[in-house]
């Protein structure tokens, strides 16, 4: 198993590192690779057929125009997860060349880098059931820092 984080410059490296951070806790490997669609198109490809006989999920990140996500996604079997860097630039209008995609294109989208993480993870436990319970912990661990925040919030809000 192995997530792909794959990004379209060296740029995009502190977004890639905060999904890895999450994929670390998970104790899911994983790998980065710089390829612009744009720029190198060839090299993409090159990296997608590297992984295909693998159970990998890509996770692609792709700033400004992203044709990284669909890109990938028309060209391999495996799940794709776009992740785009958030800029507010342009009124944020970056984020619909991550949304609306051609037919028979279908990378999910998931805006921050440790939910893009945490869904890979979810897609690689359906077959490494190890997963499961550091899903389980991790969710447990969610709804306790609720019921924290709820305690404090109650007695000293
Ligand atoms: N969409 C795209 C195609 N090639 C690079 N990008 C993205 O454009 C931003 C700036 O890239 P660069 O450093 O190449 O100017 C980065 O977020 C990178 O993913």
């Amino acid at each position: 198993m192995l997530v792909v984080i794959l990004m379209g410059s060296k740029g995009d490296l502190e977004h890639a590192k905060k999904i890895a951070q999450t994929l670390e806790k998970f104790e899911v490997p994983y790998v980065m690779r710089i390829a612009s669609a744009h720029k190198v198109p060839l090299k993409v490809l090159e990296i997608i057929k590297e992984y295909e006989n693998k159970d990998v999920v890509f996770i692609t990140i792709a700033g400004r125009s992203n044709a990284l996500s669909g890109f990938t996604d028309a060209n391999t079997t495996k799940p794709v997860i776009a992740c785009p860097p958030y800029s507010d630039k342009f009124a944020g209008a970056d984020i619909f060349s991550t949304l609306r995609m051609p037919s028979g294109v279908a990378p999910l989208t998931i805006l921050e880098p440790e939910e893009a993480a945490l869904a890979a993870v979810k897609m690689l436990a359906i077959k490494y059931e190890n997963l499961i319970d550091k899903i389980k912990k991790y969710q447990e661990e969610k709804r306790r820092e609720i019921e924290k925040a709820d305690e404090e919030v109650k007695n000293n809000g």
